[in-house]
């Protein structure tokens, strides 16, 4: 039996670890878990699950959660509240699925103590990707990848030699926009960002996927996951999020993963490799009735988001934490309402512009950065 720490718990890919534990509760227990705000999913998880220790975010949740709770658990708060539970000894699998940098400190932690890591928080590596692949390798533990673009990279390179991959190729879906111009997006709401053609996620990711920054941040989450140069990671058009991505080798050979759209199954991969179990309700994929696969050329004059992720990952220093703090920042606003879709690229343009670059920052200049980064932008919309 695996004892797993879960942090993010209540988000879209918490709650889906969650149904692949319960799966199989006969090899993994839920026995930690953190979560931000909703307390009324956590006090569900708790019940079912019966977690010995839960870790929230301050000590206002703290006592919301005490007030409600019945079950005999152990609650701990605050800024180290992740990294604790990620180093409890009882702990054998971290799954990182919180949504942000704040995850940046428990990934360092969990590597620290040499847990098995599932890895669905994207954010930390953009942010602090070269403090976060040099203790890995230095530790010997690898980064499991819980994001579907980059389990299928992990499962195409598997038995393969890095020296031969010729690029990643990463799908994306176009996202919620995909079919209105530049004019068109004016208007958009957050209700029309939210509505993503394939997938049903967190709302940042999902609007992320609508600007096209969630690709941009895969290209630098698999550019240090992999170790491949940025002009070797190509994005491609895909409508249809079957080909979860692919690698083509010297010889010109390409080796893709497809599959429904289910996280279940990248994150399962995750918990079991190298094995693979079978999960209830998952559908197999029909090839003869999906008939046609579409690939088309990546625009990037329609979505600038994605060259500035580009710009940002091989200037590198401190701009990838300028990008990503920039980015959950104007996000958080656009989804308050307080800034329109289009003002998103403008905000993080400008904190890009504005930004005298550090090189090789260590984990405290990280922090400062995104948090002044923040500040400033918040200052000027709040
Ligand atoms: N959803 C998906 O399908 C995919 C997600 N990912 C990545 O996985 C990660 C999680 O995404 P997703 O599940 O969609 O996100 P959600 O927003 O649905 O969930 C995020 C989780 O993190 C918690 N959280 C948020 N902010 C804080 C904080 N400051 N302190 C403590 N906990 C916090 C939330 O708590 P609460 O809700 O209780 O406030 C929630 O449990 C992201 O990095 C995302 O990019 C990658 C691929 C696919
Ligand atoms: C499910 C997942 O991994 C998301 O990152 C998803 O890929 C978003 O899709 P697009 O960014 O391709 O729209
Ligand atoms: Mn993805």
């Amino acid at each position: 039996m695996k004892s797993v720490a879960l942090l993010g718990a209540t988000g879209s890919i918490g709650k889906q670890t969650v149904d692949v534990i319960s799966q199989h509760s006969d090899k993994f227990e839920l026995y930690a878990m953190s979560f931000g705000e909703n307390v009324e999913e956590a006090l569900r998880i708790i019940k079912q699950c019966k977690p010995k220790i839960v870790a929230v975010k301050n000590d206002r949740v703290y006592q919301l959660l005490k007030e409600q709770l019945d079950e005999p658990v152990k609650i701990i708060s605050g800024k180290e509240a992740l990294s604790e539970i990620s180093a409890d000894p009882t702990v054998d699998i971290v799954v990182n699925a919180v949504m942000g940098s704040v995850g940046l400190r428990a990934t360092l932690t969990a590597i620290e103590y040499k847990k098995q890591i599932a890895f669905a928080n994207k954010e930390t590596l953009v942010t602090a990707g070269h403090l976060v692949m040099e203790a890995a390798n230095q530790a010997g533990v690898p980064l499991l990848p819980v994001d579907s673009e980059h389990s299928a990279i992990y499962q195409a390179l598997n038995g393969e030699k890095k020296n031969q991959v010729q690029k990643i190729i990463l799908t994306a879906s176009g996202g919620s926009f995909r079919d209105k111009s530049r004019e068109e997006l004016e208007g958009v709401t957050v209700e029309d960002a939210l509505n993503h053609p394939n997938w049903s996620m967190g709302a940042k990711i999902t609007v992320d996927s609508a600007t096209m920054m969630n690709k941009g941040l895969e290209v630098i989450e698999a550019h240090w996951l992999f170790g491949i140069p940025y002009e070797n990671i190509e994005v491609i058009l895909h409508r249809e999020s079957i080909i979860h991505s692919m690698v083509e080798y010297v010889d010109h050979s390409i080796i893709a993963q497809l599959g429904t759209p289910d996280m279940r199954i990248p994150i399962q991969y995750a918990l079991t490799y190298p094995d693979r179990y079978s999960l209830n309700r998952s559908k197999a994929l029909q090839l003869t009735e999906i008939g046609k696969l579409h690939f088309e050329k990546m625009d990037e004059q329609r979505f600038p988001c994605l060259t500035y992720a580009y710009r940002a990952g091989k200037e590198g220093g401190s701009l990838p934490t300028v990008l990503n703090a920039a980015n959950e920042a104007a996000v958080a606003l656009f989804l308050k309402g307080k800034i329109s879709f289009l003002d998103i690229e403008k905000v993080i343009e400008r904190a890009m512009n504005l930004h005298h670059k550090v090189d090789n920052p260590n984990l405290e200049m990280i922090e400062l950065i995104d948090s002044e980064v923040r500040k400033e932008i918040f200052q000027d919309y709040l």
